[in-house]
């Protein structure tokens, strides 16, 4: 038999699978998505590898007495199903990635092993011939890494040591695998004695020994309980127990606990009675196996009760479902929804859970203890092996989008997971992205409505509040009359506040502030960016460049102006203006430490706080009954960002934002600043209008040639030094516009640039950009060329220029 291995070697530039011969007496255990360890290289050097295909034949050309045998298989449990090698395969490709990249997105960090050198005493180690104290340490050890020994004795004193008693055979050093995560034990008191003799046993006890007479009927209801845990519930000592185990009535004995990524008890969530809306939708997806579904619910129409009720159903089929949410939208608020109704069935999986938490959660998933994972995009890899759902909450956000190699959309990995492990899959959005109510539109996915509120509450009433009036009347204040007054009247009435400034964008783009004129590229109808060094305004698109104005080209004001504004900002402002408001601010700088983003909400929740000011962090999934009023500081400014989808984004962040008023009884208003009340994104989220935004921006795209209309690959080439940079990234386009004007079938593919990023320098790394439009049915074609280019970095980085390509980028700023 022979195992074909992706095999994790760093230092290798080319990407492929080693084949390896599998020694007879391993066969019956070698399964695909074990891991193995083998020799690699000249050296031998111990590495780990995936079994990704075994073989009974080996492929021509490969000479079977020149196979190197595995050595030792390292898992008792694959790590990955014959469906996720398959999964794993497929991004590779997709992606344009490696083995090695997609397996470590796969599975968790801390479950790969790493190699260690440890020594092993082979005879007992004579004091005379080397350090007497290193001997004696030997000696009583047997078997300890080289690390530690080298840590407790210094690298110098011991290296001729160890040689030495190599050679003399008294000792052995070989390659070892460590789990880079210790699981975690805890000392557990377990029962052993019957439940019905407790009361006998007490009796017998001496009068004494109060404490031992408690824990004795304190176990009579349960076999065992931590021993931290009783030592709590009767307040005594160690001693009291021990006595009990020299009687022979408990035993301690250490066990495995999962580490608690809460940290907090959730209260139970009871099941909520659907409505009819939300029992339409259930019972779609309920009955249609194997298919893609989108739930275009209005903000507050309840689809997570739909979710809840859908895993349920699921787990009642004894399948395994996987809810995905977006970053900022993972709130303690979503959890408890989840945990309060399924309790300990449920894994958390995100980026900030340390590497010890997800080992946990990911063997809970692995092992069957959880049956629901909820997370953000990586969860969408959870290990299980009868995966029945896959729900995608939000589905338009931005971070499902990965942009780390490989770069992939948590979207359509999720479809693929789907198609492969015949699981239903349901987006959800208010806000869908244009892509994906494109695709329900011609029928891939099935298209469910609701349209109000699951408390038949209206949607808030949105006043739209043009600034440049309001600078026109004198009033130069971040406020406008509007604002004030609602804010004014809110509190008096000591209901809730939040106000959004949308910090996407700021500094970038160049606005008259008398008639609210942007500068635009006149090529490609998208914002002019300002860089400040040069004093010039610069298209990112075309690249097509200007000197900075003075004057608004439309109406010749003087009061042409970069914005910048910033929650601080904002913070002060309200503080000087309501004085006696409870006023707290949330943003990366106050939420840097781990709990205080929950510490916040809670106070929120227990009504602390008047007003909230936030970015985009308190845009979605909270739910506060007594907010009832969103402010709005400057809704345009994620308008001008140079991307095509400004508009899209500026719609679903309105939309979501005012969401988060009038959620109870009662009544909730929305007041949006702007400088472009006329732009239809503005518009349409005014009138709680997806179709009318989505009919229009649909135009857009098509006339311009964008996503859903075409795939973009955006190629960044990056490095230190600039010229090496422009050289490379024109080499790199020349090679692609070579082998597109080349090929008969690529007629319709468009190579635009090199042109600078947006950020043109980043950690002093200089970023050239090369834009690719395509046909679907084009891109295998075209990943051909891009692999060759991407195999070029070997020689690139002699230059220390690297060049990465990201399919579908979530943004090509
Ligand atoms: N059938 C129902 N009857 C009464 N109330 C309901 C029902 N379903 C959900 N709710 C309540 O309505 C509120 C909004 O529901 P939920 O948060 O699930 O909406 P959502 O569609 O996920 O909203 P968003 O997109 O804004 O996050 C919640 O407080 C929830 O408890
Ligand atoms: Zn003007
Ligand atoms: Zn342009």
């Amino acid at each position: 038999m022979y195992a074909e291995l992706a095999v994790d070697n760093t230092s290798l530039n080319t990407d492929r699978l080693f084949t390896y011969s599998v020694p007879s007496d391993m066969e019956f255990y070698m399964e695909v998505g074990k891991r193995v360890l083998v020799p690699f290289g000249r050296g031998n050097k111990l590495l780990e590898g995936l079994v990704v295909n075994l073989k009974r034949d080996l492929d021509s050309g490969l000479d079977a007495d020149k196979l190197k045998p595995i050595q030792y298989v390292v898992d008792r449990e694959p790590i990955m199903t014959l469906e996720m090698v398959e999964l794993l395969g497929w991004m590779r490709e997709r992606y344009l990635a490696k083995y090695t990249e997609v397996i470590k997105t796969i599975v968790p960090n801390g479950i790969t092993m790493k190699a260690k050198k440890v020594v092993k005493v082979e005879m007992a180690i004579d004091e005379t011939i080397v350090d007497p104290e290193l001997a004696a340490y030997l000696n009583s050890k047997k078997r300890m890494a080289l690390e530690n020994l080298k840590r407790k004795f210094g690298e110098k004193n011991i290296q001729k040591d160890i040689n030495r008693l190599c050679q003399m055979g008294c000792i052995e050093i070989e390659e070892s695998v460590f789990q880079q995560v210790k699981k975690q034990y805890e000392k557990h008191v377990e029962r052993r004695f019957k439940p019905e003799d407790a009361d006998c046993i007490a009796e017998t006890l001496s009068t004494r020994a109060v404490k031992q007479v408690e824990i004795v009927r304190l176990l009579s209801s349960r076999e065992s309980i931590s021993k931290k845990e009783l030592l709590q519930a009767v307040n005594t000592s160690d001693s009291t127990i021990k006595s009990l185990e020299k009687k022979g009535l408990v035993e301690t004995v250490e066990r495995e606990v999962d580490r608690n990524p809460v940290g907090r008890e959730v209260a139970h969530y009871s099941k909520i009675e659907l409505n009819e809306a939300q029992r339409m939708v259930y019972d779609e997806i309920e009955s249609l196996k194997h298919t893609k579904h989108l739930i275009h619910g209005v903000t507050g129409s309840g689809k997570t009760e739909v979710y809840l009720q859908l895993i349920e159903s699921a787990l009642e089929r004894g399948e395994e479902s996987i809810v995905l949410v977006p970053e900022i939208a993972l709130t303690p608020q979503t959890l408890d929804r989840f945990m309060g109704r399924f309790g300990d069935r449920v894994a958390i999986y995100h980026s900030k859970l340390s590497n010890g938490e997800r080992y946990d959660e990911w063997r809970k998933m692995r092992d069957g203890r959880a049956k629901v994972a909820i997370g953000t995009r990586s969860a969408v890899f959870a290990p299980f092996r009868n995966l029945g759902l896959i729900i995608m909450d939000e589905e338009h956000e931005q971070s499902y989008k990965s942009s780390m190699n490989p770069k992939y959309s948590t979207l359509e990995v999720a479809e693929k997971r789907c198609e492969l492990e015949g699981a239903r899959l349901v987006l959800g959005s208010a806000t869908p992205s244009v892509e994906t109510y494109y695709r329900a539109e011609s029928g891939e996915f099935k298209l469910l409505e609701m349209n109000l509120r699951a408390n038949e509450n209206p949607l808030p009433n949105i006043n739209l509040i043009d600034m440049r009036e309001e600078l026109y009347n004198g009033n130069k204040s971040i406020f406008s009359r509007e604002l004030y007054m609602s804010m004014l009247e809110k509190l008096e009435r000591r209901e809730q506040i939040i106000l959004f400034l949308n910090s996407r964008g700021f500094s970038k783009f160049v606005s008259c502030r008398s008639c609210g004129h942007v500068i635009k590229c006149s090529r490609c109808d998208i914002s002019m960016t300002y860089h400040a060094e040069e004093n010039r305004l610069v298209c990112h698109y075309c690249g097509e460049s200007r000197k900075m104005v003075t004057e608004c080209p439309e109406c010749g004001s003087r009061y042409v102006k970069h914005m910048g504004l910033g929650t601080q900002k904002v913070e002060a402002e309200v503080r000087k203006h309501f004085p006696k408001a409870a006023v707290e601010r949330m943003d990366l700088d106050t939420t840097g430490r781990k709990h205080s983003h929950e510490e916040i909400l809670t106070r929120m929740k227990n009504r602390e706080i008047d007003i909230l000011i936030g970015t985009q962090m308190i845009s979605k999934g909270l739910d506060f009954p007594d907010v009832t009023l969103v402010g709005v500081i400057i809704a345009d400014t994620s308008l001008n960002i140079p991307d095509y989808k400004a508009p899209e984004r500026t719609f679903q962040l309105m939309t979501q934002v005012a969401g988060r008023a009038g959620r109870s009884e009662l009544e909730g208003r929305v007041v949006i600043q702007t400088y472009e009340p006329d732009h239809y994104s503005i518009q349409t989220a005014k009138d709680h209008d997806y179709m009318s935004f989505y009919s229009q921006e649909i135009m857009v795209r098509k006339l311009f040639r964008y996503p859903p209309f075409c795939e973009l690959v955006d190629i960044t080439v990056y490095g230190r030094e600039e010229s090496s940079v422009c050289k490379i990234a024109s080499e790199v386009a020349s090679r692609v516009k070579d082998s597109v004007s080349k090929s008969e079938t690529l007629r319709n593919v468009e190579v635009l640039g090199p042109n600078p990023a947006l950020i043109y320098r980043i950690k002093d790394r200089y970023r050239m950009k090369i834009l690719i439009k395509a046909r679907r049915e084009d891109m295998s074609e075209i990943k051909t060329t891009l692999g060759a280019l991407l195999s070029l970095n070997e020689k690139y980085a002699k230059e220390q220029v690297r060049v990465s390509i990201d399919i579908n980028p979530s943004s090509i700023i």
